[in-house]
């Protein structure tokens, strides 16, 4: 049967009883040393240093969180600043995540029309026309929808086409997304609450049973006032809201991105949770240390949201703290 995102992606937040979404970030400057000076020996300071260190380092990261997580996101910008090394250490990590039970998400955050969208759509969902079956492909993409209509649909068929997700960008996490995103048109509306109806039309096409669709929308967890806008305005979109921890946003601030059911976002943290080992003196961390300082600030980070749903009787049934 064909598997729909929306779906899959409730029944794995249930399962793992999170809402998290951990951002697998790689900055080589975070990295503990045990896993620097073993890429540096067995390839060097160079681009397949790093891919094996990042590898490494995500593999680490993943089997320390899996267990309680249900959603990875790789912002492509870290692998590809390593070329094609970069790249091999993002799809060995894409592969490995799923082994492991994992939604992946590809922050590629791309965007552009037509047979171009086909492409980029491809490239992360599909796999290309001449490719294996068995190709490894990400779960989910982010977009940016700002082109219009026309740069959002060729994403969407093709994430429909094989049961993978989308999420376009609507209210960013920065505080520059006011300079676009705010501006107020003729109409009232601001130009990301336009990029909204657009989008929640638009997803109209791709409601799964659990009501949700395979279209949804990233809003900021540094704009509650937003959240509760946009949930309002998109009933039927799961969204990303990046932001959480590094960036300011709290598990009572990000509640209104959830509808009543409980569901419906998926938060988003990178620096805070993978790099929470860095309050100690890094440069002798253990293997061990590191873990427990990951699984600690994710256990955190579960609690925290998942109380804040508990005291706006918001907390999925089958979820306790
Ligand atoms: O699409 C995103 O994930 C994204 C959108 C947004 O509005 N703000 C934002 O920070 N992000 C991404 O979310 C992650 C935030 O990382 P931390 O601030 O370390 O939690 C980075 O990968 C950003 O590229």
């Amino acid at each position: 049967m064909h598997k729909h995102f929306g779906d899959v992606l409730c029944e794995q937040v249930k399962l793992k009883k999170s809402h998290a979404a951990i951002g697998l970030d790689p900055n080589l400057d975070k990295f503990p040393h045990f896993i620097l000076d073993k890429a540096v020996q067995a390839y060097g300071k160079n681009p397949e240093g790093a891919s094996f260190a990042i590898e490494t380092f995500n593999k680490l990261v993943i089997d320390t969180i899996k267990n309680n997580v249900a959603v990875i996101k790789l912002q492509l910008a870290y692998y590809e600043v390593y070329g094609s090394h970069g790249m091999k250490a993002f799809w060995e990590t894409v592969r490995y995540g799923q082994e492991q039970g994992l939604i992946v998400i590809a922050d590629a955050k791309r965007g552009d029309i037509d047979t171009t969208a086909t492409a980029y759509a491809e490239a992360f969902l599909g796999g290309g026309m001449w490719n294996h079956s068995n190709q490894t492909v990400a779960d989910a993409i982010t977009i940016n929808p700002y082109m219009g209509k026309d740069s959002i649909e060729p994403f969407a068929n093709v994430a429909w086409k094989k049961g993978c997700g989308v999420f376009a960008l609507v209210k960013t996490s920065n505080p520059s997304s006011i300079d676009f995103q705010d501006q107020e048109l003729e109409c009232g509306s601001s130009v990301s609450e336009k990029v909204s109806v657009l989008l929640s039309e638009f997803g109209q096409r791709y409601i799964g049973k659990e009501g949700y669709s395979s279209i949804g929308a990233v809003i900021g967890a540094t704009y509650p006032d937003k959240l509760k806008l946009f949930r309002e305005k998109m009933p039927h979109s799961f969204f990303l809201v990046p932001g959480y921890g590094t960036q300011g946003g709290t598990g009572d601030g990000v509640v209104n991105a959830f509808n009543g059911d409980g569901l419906g976002a998926l938060i988003s943290a990178s620096r805070s949770i993978i790099y929470s080992y860095i309050h100690d003196a890094h440069t002798f961390l253990s293997e061990e240390k590191m873990r427990l300082a990951i699984e600690k600030s994710l256990a955190q980070m579960n609690q925290d949201i998942n109380a804040a749903l508990l005291r706006n009787n918001k907390l999925v049934h089958t979820m306790n703290c």
